[in-house]
């Protein structure tokens, strides 16, 4: 299924995550305009995704696992933001999906939520083993109706449902919660590789589906700065 990989890092808001333009020249700029048509020819759709959740939920090993199907315990905080990048079929179309890692500590919220606005897509992570993070939830919902796009597409997911024994957070009151504010939830497992691929694919497949819908000719334009902060099978299931 992945037809492509790669991944950035971003240190401040505005600082390229590796796709830009060459300016300069006239020459270098005829090269980068076909670079840039060139990549344009690799996929049909290219999404902006983002996770948000509490530090420590496993939002870095969810990405790992999905962009590069690998899985580390070893625990590295995420400094500000970072990107991967996998394209997936899906529906006969190649989707390029860059995926935006947002640190959970609060002192990064102020970079963190420079980003919600050019996302098509936000992934909200807690871990099922941890029930404040579960709580937060509601606070990472605010922070999305206060940064995001209006019509973002949004999915919740209670990960680590590897470790059934420590289950604090049950699955009926996600499903509650997800069902209130009318999205998709999964529990996954970026350690045991369950349900990242659905997570992922079925958020990628309900954009692709809801831009079809709008037939928006800007729907395929990545949005890779960020925006001013508007004001406005197993153990684990899916819903
Ligand atoms: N058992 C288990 N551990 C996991 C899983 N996903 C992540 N972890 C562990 O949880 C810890 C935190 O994972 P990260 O992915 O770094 O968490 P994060 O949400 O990106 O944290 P911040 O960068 O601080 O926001 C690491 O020790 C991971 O190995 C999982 O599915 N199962």
């Amino acid at each position: 299924m992945a037809a492509g990989q790669g991944s950035g890092r971003v240190s401040a808001p505005g600082r390229g995550g590796g796709v830009r333009g060459g300016g300069g020249s006239r020459w270098r700029g005829r090269a980068a305009r076909r670079r840039a048509g060139a990549m344009a020819k690799a996929y049909d759709h290219l999404f902006k995704l983002l996770l948000i959740g509490d530090s420590g939920v496993g939002k870095t090993c969810l990405i790992i696992r999905f962009a590069e199907d690998n899985f580390t315990s070893t625990y590295i905080s995420t400094i500000g933001i970072d990107f991967k990048i996998r394209t997936v079929d899906i529906d006969g179309k190649k989707i390029k999906l860059q995926v935006w890692d947002t640190a959970g500590q609060e002192r990064f919220k102020t970079i963190t939520t420079a980003y919600y606005r050019g996302a098509v897509g936000i992934i909200l992570v807690y871990d099922i083993t941890d029930e404040k993070s579960f709580e937060n939830i509601q606070n990472w919902m605010k922070s999305i109706k206060e940064n995001a796009s209006a019509g973002v597409e949004r999915l919740l997911i209670g990960n680590k449902c590897d470790m059934e024994t420590k289950r604090k957070v049950q699955r009926d009151e996600a499903e509650k919660l997800a069902k209130e504010h009318g999205i998709r939830f999964f529990e996954t497992s970026a350690k045991s590789s369950v349900n990242v691929e659905e997570a992922f694919s079925t958020l990628a497949r309900d954009i692709l589906q809801k831009s079809s819908r709008k037939a928006a000719p800007s729907s395929s334009r990545p949005l890779l700065e960020p925006g001013p902060p508007r004001k406005a099978g197993g153990k684990c299931s899916l819903a």
